[in-house]
Formats: C-alpha cells, sequence, structure tokens
C-alpha cells in the first residue's frame, strides 16, 4: 500500500525557501521593458526631485507670515506682483508685502515660502484679499521632498512596478540591470487529456484546462512560459518529454499523475529529473494533498494535481512562491483582503484548508460567501474572486467573521 508523507503548508513553504535557489544571471534592459523584473542592483537617486520649490496647487505664493491671523471677516492684503510661468524660473523674487499668482507644479518665487489657495483670495485689481492664513510649507513641495540626491531610491531585489518605473523615469534613468526572468515549461498529464483545439470528444476525454490555467498565471505574474504539450500515462514517455523540456527552462511543472494511482508517474518521473530531487509529496492541505514538490539540479519541478480547481489554487500558494524566489525575491503573500464571512465554513483539524469565496460588498463592508464545491470542477473558480485559508489547528470559521482573503490574480 502506499501512504503520503505529508508535510504541513508551514513546513512546505519553509522548504521552497530552504530549496529554490534564486537565478543569478543579470541582463541590462530598457526602462521601457523592465515591468515586473526584479532589480538586480541598488539604485541611487542622481537629482533632487523636484530640483526646485513648486507649488501643489494653484494660487499665490506668499510670505506665510503675513498671512498670519487672517480671517474671512478679517482679511490680509498684499499687492499681487505678476505671475509664474509654467517650466519657468519667476521673474522676480517676492518682496515683503507682495504675492505672486502661481499655477499647480509652478516654481515658487524666492523671498516666498508657502502658497494660499486661489479659492481662498479675492484679486481687488492687484490688491488681493486673503481670507485665510497660511503655515510655512503649505502647499509647497520642497526640494529633494520626493526623492533625494544621493539618497538610495530603489534597492537589489526590488520588484519594478507601475510606480518603480514612474520614480525611474523621473531620474532620466531609461537602463535598469535586472536578474534575467525565468522561462516556465509546462506539461499535462493523462491518457485522456487532448489539446484544447479538438472540436469533438470521445467520450472520456477532457480538453486541456490546466494548460490554459497555469500558463494565464504564469503569465500574469509576469513570467515566460512554454507550453510542452500533453503526455500520455506512459513512464518512458513522460520522462523522455520532461527531461527534453527542463533541458530548456528554468522551471519545469507538471500536471496530473501526482496522486498514488497505478498509472500516477509523477512523482517517479520528477525524481529522476536530477539531484538533490523531491523534497515534498503531500501535503495536508484540501484541496491539493498529493502536491509534489522538488529540485532537479537547481531547477525547481512542481508537479500539481490534475484535478483544475485543486492546480489553480495550489500553483497560487506555492507555484508563486517558488517562481518568486527563483525570480530574486523572497516570497510574501501580498494580496488580501478582509471580508466577513457569510456562512459557517466547518473544517476537519489537521489539515490547512482553502475555501474558495466570491467577495462582495454590501453596506459598505467586504463579504466572503463560500463557494463549495468538487476540486475537478472549474466553475467553482470562475465564480470565486480568492480562497479563504482555515488553518490546521482550527475547526472551521463562524459566520459574520472577519478573515484575510488571498485574492487571485
Ligand atoms: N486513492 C487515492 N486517490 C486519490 C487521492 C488519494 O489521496 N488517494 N487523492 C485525490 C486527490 S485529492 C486529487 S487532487 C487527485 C489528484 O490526482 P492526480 O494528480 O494523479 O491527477 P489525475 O488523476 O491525473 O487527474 C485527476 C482529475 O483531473 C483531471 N485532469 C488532469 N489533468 C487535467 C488537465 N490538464 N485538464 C483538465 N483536467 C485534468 C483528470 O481527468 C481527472 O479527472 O487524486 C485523487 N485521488
Ligand atoms: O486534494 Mo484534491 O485536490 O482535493 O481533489
Amino acid at each position: 500500500m502506499k501512504f503520503f508523507q505529508v508535510k504541513s503548508v508551514e513546513e512546505t513553504f519553509n522548504l521552497i525557501r530552504e530549496q529554490i535557489q534564486p537565478i543569478t544571471e543579470t541582463i541590462k534592459i530598457p526602462l521601457y521593458d523592465a515591468l515586473h523584473y526584479v532589480l538586480a542592483e541598488d539604485l541611487v537617486a542622481l537629482e533632487n526631485v523636484p530640483d526646485f520649490r513648486r507649488s501643489t496647487v494653484d494660487g499665490y505664493a506668499v510670505k506665510a507670515s503675513e498671512t498670519f491671523g487672517v480671517t474671512e471677516s478679517l482679511p490680509g492684503f498684499l499687492h499681487l506682483v505678476g505671475e509664474v510661468q509654467m517650466g519657468k524660473v519667476p521673474s522676480s523674487s517676492l518682496q515683503s508685502g507682495e504675492a505672486m499668482y502661481v499655477p499647480t507644479g509652478g516654481m515658487l518665487p524666492e523671498g516666498s515660502n508657502a502658497v494660499v489657495m486661489i479659492e481662498h483670495c479675492e484679486d481687488m485689481s492687484g490688491l488681493l484679499n486673503i481670507f485665510r492664513q497660511v503655515a510655512p510649507g503649505e502647499n509647497v513641495i520642497s526640494v529633494g521632498e520626493d526623492m533625494e540626491k544621493g539618497h538610495i531610491l530603489l534597492e537589489k531585489g526590488t520588484k519594478l512596478r507601475s510606480q518603480e518605473l514612474g520614480a525611474l523615469a523621473s531620474q532620466g534613468i531609461i537602463e535598469v540591470s535586472v536578474y534575467r526572468k525565468p522561462v516556465i515549461g509546462y506539461l499535462s498529464s493523462g491518457d485522456e487529456i487532448v489539446p484544447i483545439e479538438a472540436a469533438k470528444l470521445s467520450l472520456g476525454e477532457v480538453r486541456d484546462m490546466n494548460g490554459m490555467t497555469i500558463g494565464a498565471l504564469v503569465k500574469g505574474w509576469g513570467f515566460t512560459f512554454q507550453y510542452g504539450g500533453i503526455v500520455q500515462d506512459s513512464r518512458e514517455e513522460f520522462e523522455q518529454r520532461a527531461k527534453e523540456l527542463l533541458a530548456k527552462v528554468d522551471c519545469l511543472i507538471v500536471s496530473g499523475g501526482s496522486s498514488v494511482g497505478t498509472k500516477d508517474y509523477s512523482v517517479e518521473v520528477i525524481q529522476s529529473l536530477g539531484e538533490p530531487g523531491v523534497f515534498v509529496h503531500g501535503v495536508a492541505i484540501k484541496p491539493g494533498k498529493p502536491t509534489i514538490l522538488s529540485s532537479a539540479g537547481n531547477k525547481p519541478v512542481i508537479g500539481l494535481p490534475g484535478h483544475p480547481a485543486s492546480a489553480v489554487i495550489i500553483f497560487h500558494l506555492f507555484g508563486k512562491a517558488i517562481l518568486e524566489q527563483l525570480n530574486g525575491l523572497p516570497y510574501e503573500e501580498r494580496r488580501l483582503t478582509f471580508a466577513k464571512v457569510t456562512k459557517n465554513i466547518p473544517s476537519s483539524p489537521g489539515r490547512t484548508d482553502y475555501v474558495r469565496v466570491r467577495l462582495f460588498n454590501e453596506n459598505n463592508e467586504w463579504h466572503a460567501e463560500p463557494i463549495f464545491g468538487k476540486s475537478g470542477l472549474i466553475s467553482t473558480l470562475v465564480k470565486s474572486e480568492g480562497m479563504v485559508e482555515i488553518a490546521a489547528r482550527s475547526e472551521g470559521v463562524q459566520k459574520g467573521e472577519l478573515v484575510p482573503v488571498i485574492i487571485f490574480q
């Protein structure tokens, strides 16, 4: 009889941290192409941003002290001495008793230290009535407030999102050194699996859903996906195709054949791919118990359970952790939101359950409605936005409890 030597979810994450070595090869790429890459160097700010004091509003540059104590009923008066042009240095500096019009983003004249919004002023033919006082620095971005010259702007190991690219663009940094992106190979296994292009199925056949879902996740997370097709339940063919594909990629995923059935060859094939080999076969988790994780000559190999919903859930949890670590990012689950569960969710202690949930907002509160259903049913995922983790020590969560939800994205 065959049994799984199951690991807990926590043990599995710890083993991933221990076993998966990041790719250290770096490349230089244009900033335009750098979205989702991980920085391979510390980047220092080359310039102050902004390099001049800017107004954050349309208003009047003033000396703040000259507005102290003014109110709606007791306005202050200043002489209006012209206008700052966008993108230009003000033509004069501000003297006592003066105000100068400055547009949002315009440069403050020398001698001013705050801006009063136009809504709080009235221009009476060159005499400006001011109805509200401002503090020094109010409505002003100071020199280097956004980024300070010489300071670390972004650390090595930072994943470049739109905001990091924007920060680099502001500095005129148009090329960056990043870690090469891993290429992820994928094989579906099973005699019953046929290409999605099959116009008509013979009874007993199913189209390759997992190749599509896993490919979409890999690409969505910013990695390169190489679909290797479908292999029959033949030990020799499976091993040969897996070896060929592994040689061309940085990480291999196989789906199906992960369990303990007579034709479930995944674990043997994965073990044959190289040392140190399988470090997890079986996790105390539902769904996805038969998950296989391995390292073959420094390349991670993931054996996903064949059931379509299990494959997606396991790939969200462990697959994402492995790919991120391979790409030089210490893994941390960040795609969380909190929601109140709409029904009791019972769970068996001793294993971590991941329950699919639909999220909706009612009366300004987020709710998570459990979508129960077998792990073979992709429709349960189509109805879901995320999943709730029920810890191994817990017997479930009660209706109305606020729980963290891992978002599918
Ligand atoms: N005796 C036991 N049987 C099973 C156990 C167990 O512990 N003892 N675990 C069950 C669990 S839980 C899961 S999950 C499955 C996983 O099995 P496999 O990884 O070996 O997957 P297959 O048997 O190949 O397929 C399962 C199911 O999924 C369909 N499938 C597979 N690949 C695809 C694909 N690419 N696209 C669409 N559908 C796919 C396949 O046709 C099967 O219906 O094992 C249980 N059994
Ligand atoms: O662990 Mo399986 O994925 O429940 O069907």
